[in-house]
């Protein structure tokens, strides 16, 4: 045993660093007999930030990474000063500058560190998309921009039409972010900006672009192909540019072309997409290295259009892309050219600053809801938490300010017994349902959303409750899997059989009386599959508010568990109250809705600044 590894081996033993993580610091220290013990500490504690999401190490944040592991900073040995630490970076042949990217495994700057595959990620993120924007702008005609926004946005008003700067934004730009809020009008202004584009390439004698829409979990491509097929009806447009919208998102893996047991996807830089523009939404749930593959595969001259809530939790795996790229973008000023377009175009000013760069004119943040009106609740509730006001929060919540958002103290002592009382009824009728189509809607009614998945306030514990009165009123034996009425949750991509992690399912009886498994299909009907062909499922009357991003339903309960855990953040609560439209529950005590707004999860990355940097 090397005894330079002993200070892994002793963060290993007190719960810090994991195996995984010691084997790769360990791995380092034996290539050669002077590796300084400093590296092999920088490669684990750098592959256990990527485990907590994070896409670099800043040096100075080693023992709060470590820390963070093990939820307790002072039980952390002493470890190494920052200088020493540059040093041995500095003296090591196995680290190089980041200007020398060729050289793994670690890399790393002034301030920080990178595993090598996490900094090539990075790198390809930056380099194409500050590729688009560095495309030569085309000569733009105001004119022309205005006839072809005019149908759909009221242009002129005295104050400036954010929609509108978003869609004048994606008839000009390689590269378009749109951000905001629920019900901020994400999905309506990209349906109104590709109606546009699709006009104005038609009227000068063009062929309907190749458009694609992705989204990177089934639920969030299913919500994004059936909020587009309600609008396009009502769209005032020729019939022509009607055919030529699409209606259908896929996921990310299948846009890419995932290739079974393989971790490469059919298109990549030598194979790109065959495509026009591809318009992702839900981009915060989208990590940094699917990121990169995306935009691996985006042909020369395509146009890329980004769509998502730059206030919810980030993706599962590691990165935070659309944080990063509204960090590049700054405080919402555009450049004086571009409001000079903007200008001449809606005939409105908006702010702009001399040094906003090119990230300031590409990203647009869209603030007013048209789903929660000023006296909504739900609005101002959300609100509140993204600003981190916890004091406000609950006292409005405690003097019952809200019509649409209660706090049940009561239910958060033991909510298994309180939730299953209040809502087995709902779920019970799934049952009676003789339309699966129909039970699928009816599901999405209501959902108890909960921060863990284990434990008594985790969903395991809220599933089981629901299970055992819900076996008991289907006649179905105490342990019996399938039972009539049971909501799924699909927990592992089956490609073979369309189905994805996220996907919501329900079991039902088909017309020869066999218990089969339906669920959605991209067309907005339903498809049935026979049990056995399931890929892993749980229980779904119960979801951890990871597991319900993308999705959205009338209300929600959301449990928090009165002790503190790691997860719990302002992040996680926004995103789970923001998943319902009408009525949300907070099943929590007040001191844990404090605790829980005052926390902010950090992400650490190197691509914000890159994005910026003056060269590649
Ligand atoms: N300019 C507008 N004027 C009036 N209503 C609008 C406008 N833009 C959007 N809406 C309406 O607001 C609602 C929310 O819009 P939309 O679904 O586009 O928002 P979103 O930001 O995509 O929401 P989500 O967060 O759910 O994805 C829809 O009913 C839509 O018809």
């Amino acid at each position: 045993m090397n005894p330079r590894g002993d200070l892994l081996d002793r963060l290993q033993a007190r719960g810090v660093l994991r195996p995984l993580d010691v084997e790769l610091g360990r791995c380092l220290l034996d290539l050669e007999a002077d590796v300084p013990m400093e590296l092999g500490l920088l490669a684990a504690a750098a592959s256990l930030a990527v485990s907590q999401g994070h896409s670099c190490l800043p040096l100075s944040q080693l023992p709060a990474v470590l820390g963070e592991a093990c939820g307790d900073d002072d039980a952390l040995p002493e470890l190494p000063a920052v200088e020493h630490l540059q040093q041995a970076l500095q003296t090591s042949r196995w680290a190089a500058p980041a200007s020398d990217a060729a050289v793994e495994p670690l890399l790393y700057d002034e301030e920080r560190v990178w595993l090598g595959r996490y900094f090539h990620h990075e790198g390809r993120v930056a380099q194409v998309l500050r590729r688009l924007l560095s495309a030569p702008a085309p000569a733009v005609d105001a004119d022309a921009l205005r006839v072809a926004l005019d149908p759909f946005f009221a242009l002129g008003g005295a104050e400036p039409d954010r929609q509108a700067l978003a869609a004048l934004t994606g008839l000009i730009s390689p590269l378009t972010v749109i951000t905001g809020g629920p019900g901020t009008g994400k999905t309506t202004t990209v349906l109104w900006l590709l109606a546009a584009w699709i006009g104005q390439r038609r009227a000068s004698g063009q062929a309907a672009p190749r458009i694609h829409l992705a989204a990177p979990t089934g639920k969030a491509a299913a919500r994004l192909s059936e909020s587009l097929r309600e609008r396009i009806d009502a769209l005032k447009v020729d019939e022509d540019v009607r055919q030529a919208l699409p209606t259908t998102a896929s996921t990310l893996h299948r846009l890419l072309g995932v290739r079974r047991g393989s971790m490469h996807f059919r298109h990549h830089a030598g194979y790109p997409l065959d495509t026009d523009l591809v318009v992702v939404d839900e981009v915060s749930m989208v990590d940094l290295p699917l990121m990169a593959r995306l935009l691996d595969a985006l042909p020369e001259g395509a146009r890329l259009v980004l769509l998502g809530d730059r206030d919810q939790l980030a993706s599962v795996e590691a990165g935070n892309v659309l944080a990063a790229v509204c960090a590049a973008a700054g405080e919402g000023a555009v450049s004086p050219a571009r409001a000079a377009l903007v200008h001449a175009v809606t005939g409105v000013w908006v702010n702009s600053h001399a040094d906003a760069g090119r990230f300031a004119d590409a990203v647009v943040e869209l603030h007013r809801s048209h789903r929660f009106d000023g006296d909504s609740g739900l609005g101002q509730v959300a609100a509140m938490i993204r600003a981190g006001e916890g004091d406000a929060l609950c006292r409005g919540l405690t003097e019952a300010t809200y019509v649409d958002v209660h706090l049940d103290e009561g239910a958060a002592q033991h909510p298994p017994t309180a939730l299953v009382g209040r809502h087995v009824e709902r779920f019970a009728a799934l049952a009676h349902c003789d339309d699966p189509r129909e039970a699928l809607a009816m599901s999405t009614r209501h959902r108890v959303l909960t921060a863990l998945r284990d434990g008594a306030w985790g969903s395991h514990t809220l599933n089981e409750a629901f299970e055992r009165t819900l076996r008991q009123r289907a006649g179905a034996e105490p342990d019996a899997l399938w039972y009539p009425g049971r909501l799924l949750l699909v927990t592992r991509n089956a490609y073979g059989v369309s189905l994805f992690n996220g996907d919501i399912g329900v079991v039902l009886s088909d017309a020869e009386g066999v218990l089969r498994a339906w669920f959605p299909d991209a067309e907005g009907g339903v498809r049935k599959l026979a049990l056995a062909a399931l890929p892993e499922c749980e229980s779904a009357y119960a979801m951890t508010i990871h597991k319900s991003q993308g999705s959205e339903f009338e209300a929600v309960d959301i449990v928090l568990p009165p002790h503190d855990a790691r997860v719990l953040g302002r992040e996680l609560l926004y995103t789970a109250v923001t998943r319902a439209r009408r009525q949300v529950t907070l099943v929590a005590t007040p001191d844990t809705l404090r605790r829980t707004v005052a926390r902010s999860t950090r992400r650490f990355s190197g691509l914000a600044a890159r994005l910026t940097a003056s060269s590649d």
